[in-house]
């Protein structure tokens, strides 16, 4: 088993990464449980394929389990499902010493985060993610949200878990159009600051999608070791650090909410495409090399995800899209901070990017 820590100063966590983890999982959170019993969030897709493992697990360690079970997908990171959430918690009568379980995807992860944040005013929850994206990206560093009406994740908190359990055997199940989703943010650590991970995944694409257990564990070490880094030295994205997370995310939200927050574009579908727009805007802005840029969309379209709006099916205007961006959390004083690259490895935070700017490079992109 790999554990890497979060090396948080007042809340320090660990991530363990074993195959086979699931099996075993009902020693790992016996601990956790209350009179033998634990609060599990999943959604309906995990409940198929990842449940009846979960609770025989958790039955040979004499445990059981109480679950919600929210609709699959990003509707469930409502307002809506949030209040039926929290009084689900509150009729099993949760309290603040619980911890309770998030046993799913990034939607599962990020909604259940919040309502332990918010319930009896903050409770502990422990993350089991079962897809790529959440493995290696939302179920660590204790960002939890849901969508509002104006926007992505505009309603949260930082709520660190209290411990991240991850079983890269779970992923057998996942779609492949999942699997490349999340793949887009296992290249986004790459493309931040770590040139030869950019290389690592482009070496290693087919084994990584064909199932190998080796290259797959070795991803996912590595993208959570740098998430692990980022997040410790700026926990709640305040010196710049952080933000660096955020590659492709100002593009990639508003592409999410211009195609409704719906199937017909995935988050990680999203950064791919943001990705790939925030790395040509800044061969236009004159500091990134356009072959860096093309390797990057190359790798990207090999992994089956959107480089392009036409890719990720949205047809909006730039200043529609830009519009998006003004409620990006990064915004400060009139100005949008963007995430630009000198190069495949060296991504950096620029507050001298015009929207106007970005509008009319958007429309030179249709
Ligand atoms: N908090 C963070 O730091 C952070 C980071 C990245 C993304 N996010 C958020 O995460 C969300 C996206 O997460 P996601 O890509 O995991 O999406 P998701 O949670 O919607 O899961 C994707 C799909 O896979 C299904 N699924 C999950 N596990 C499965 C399994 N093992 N086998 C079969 N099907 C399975 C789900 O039911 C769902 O239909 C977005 O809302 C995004 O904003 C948060
Ligand atoms: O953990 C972070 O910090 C990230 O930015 C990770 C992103 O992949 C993730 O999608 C995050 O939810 C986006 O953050 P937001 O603050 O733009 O909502
Ligand atoms: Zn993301």
């Amino acid at each position: 088993m790999t554990v890497i820590s979060v090396d948080l100063s007042n809340r320090p966590y660990d991530i363990h990464v074993r195959a086979g983890l699931l099996a075993d999982i009902g020693s790992v959170l016996a601990p956790y449980a209350r009179d033998s019993r634990l609060l599990v969030i999943t959604d309906e897709n995990v409940a198929q394929a990842v449940l009846p493992k979960f609770e025989a697990a958790l039955r040979s360690a004499g445990l059981s389990s109480a679950q919600f079970i929210l609709p699959a997908g990003e509707t469930g990171k409502s307002w809506a499902q949030l209040e039926q959430l929290t009084d689900w918690l509150l009729e099993q009568h949760v309290e603040r010493s619980d911890h309770i379980i998030a046993l799913g995807g990034g939607v599962v992860g990020d909604i259940t985060g919040f309502a332990a944040h918010i319930i009896k005013r903050g409770c502990a929850f422990v993350q089991i993610p079962t897809t790529l994206l959440a493995q290696v990206d939302s179920s660590v560093g204790g960002k939890t949200a849901i969508n509002s009406a104006a926007g992505k994740n505009l309603v949260g908190a930082f709520h660190q878990p209290s411990l991240v359990l991850i079983d890269p055997e779970l992923l057998s199940t996942l779609p492949t159009r999942q699997l490349a989703a999340g793949f887009a943010e296992v290249v986004k650590y790459g493309l931040i600051d770590d040139a030869p991970f950019f290389d690592f995944c482009a070496d290693n694409l087919d084994s990584f999608f064909a199932g190998s257990p080796d290259i797959r564990a070795q991803a996912i070490i590595r993208s959570v070791q740098s998430k692990a880094r980022i997040v410790a030295a700026d926990e709640t994205e305040r010196t710049g650090t952080r933000a660096l997370l955020n590659l492709g995310h100002t593009f990639g939200h508003a592409l999410e909410a211009d195609t409704g927050f719906s199937d017909r574009l995935f988050h990680g579908e999203a950064v791919a495409a943001g990705m790939a727009l925030a790395f040509r805007y800044s061969v236009r802005m004159g500091f990134c090399p356009a072959e860096d840029a093309e390797r990057v969309t190359e790798l990207l379209k090999q992994a089956g995800l959107p480089t392009s709006l036409s890719e990720a099916g949205v047809s909006a205007e730039g200043a529609a899209l830009v519009d998006y961006m003004r409620h990006d959390k990064k915004m400060s004083a009139g100005t949008l901070p963007f995430l630009l690259a000198r190069g495949i490895g060296q991504t950096f935070l620029s507050n001298d990017v015009a929207l106007d700017d970005v509008a009319a490079f958007l429309d030179s992109e249709v």
